[in-house]
């Protein structure tokens, strides 16, 4: 297994892959003029290169803050985390990640392939470098012929493809998304997991994804982090009995229903169903 609560989830499979993040004791309080809010308490997880790690839990269990943890977007108030060795900010500074929001964000006074060279421009890099990257990974998300759209003139389903694309444009080790289809209808959200998936197989990179859908979490992941709030802790680490390689016909499977409802109930145990 290459992923564990401590001492709830011990491993059981040899560990091939290094530690792409290591959580240990993580607590993060906010405080507001309502008083300390207990984003995250007592966070223990270790995930691996090449992992697929859903994190799903109801609103306000602490998904999005953790993700922002690992992103160095907050800090922890106890406890340590590594990313890849080093700490978040180095990680940062290092363009470890890619980051993809809920909503594509991108700059609507730039074209596709402008917004697409937002980060390599940051990071100073060659013109010619900046093309071909764009090129590379406008064609991996299916969008080699919008290079000169403006996002206006893109569905909802493309524009998070392109977002996709910029995050993958610095070739991070790393991709951390926040619901990234959670504003798509089921139609394209079936054909982005599928692009998704194909994506992780062909750049073997390390996902750390937060969703709200079961479905979604069962189709995507190798391990699936349920989590509660109130505080916002991770309540039980499951690695998935299904093949790495996954199609939608996956969904009508046994193996499927039952990782699904194994799912659910770790929700309900902790009765965090939204
Ligand atoms: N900057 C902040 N200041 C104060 N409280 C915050 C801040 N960010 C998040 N919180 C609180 O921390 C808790 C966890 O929030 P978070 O957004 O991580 O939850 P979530 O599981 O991602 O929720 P959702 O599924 O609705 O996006 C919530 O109670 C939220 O109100």
């Amino acid at each position: 297994m290459q992923l564990a609560v401590k001492e709830t989830e011990p491993a059981v499979e040899a560990v091939s892959h290094r530690k792409m993040i290591e959580i240990d004791d993580l607590s993060l309080v906010f405080q507001t003029n309502d008083g300390p809010v207990h984003a995250l308490s007592d966070i223990n997880l270790t995930i691996r290169q090449g992992d697929f790690v859903s994190f799903i839990g109801p609103s306000g269990c602490g998904k999005t803050t953790l993700l922002r943890v690992i992103a160095d977007l907050e800090r922890q108030t106890a406890g340590s985390i590594k990313v890849d060795g080093t700490s978040p900010e180095d990680a940062r500074k290092n363009r470890l990640y890619g980051y993809v929001f809920q909503a594509p964000a991108l700059l609507p006074w730039r074209t596709i392939a402008k917004n697409c060279a937002v980060p390599m421009e940051i990071s100073g890099q060659s013109a010619a470098h900046q093309t071909s990257q764009i090129d590379k990974y406008l064609t991996m998300v299916g969008l080699q012929d919008f290079h000169q759209k403006y996002p206006w003139q893109l569905s909802g389903g493309m524009q998070q493809r392109a977002s996709i694309a910029r995050a993958l444009c610095i070739e991070p080790e790393l991709m951390l998304m926040d619901e990234p289809f959670g504003a798509l209808d089921e139609i394209t959200r079936d054909h982005m997991n599928m692009e998704l998936l194909k994506i992780w197989e062909q750049t073997k990179k390390t996902v750390v994804f937060v969703t709200h859908s079961i479905a979604e979490a069962v189709l995507l992941s190798t391990h699936i982090v349920v989590m509660s709030p109130r505080p916002g802790r991770i309540t039980k680490v499951i690695e998935s009995p299904l093949p790495k390689l996954k199609t939608l016909a996956l969904r009508d499977t046994e193996a499927f229903h039952q990782l699904a409802a194994e799912i659910r109930a770790a929700l309900a145990d902790e009765h965090a169903i939204d």
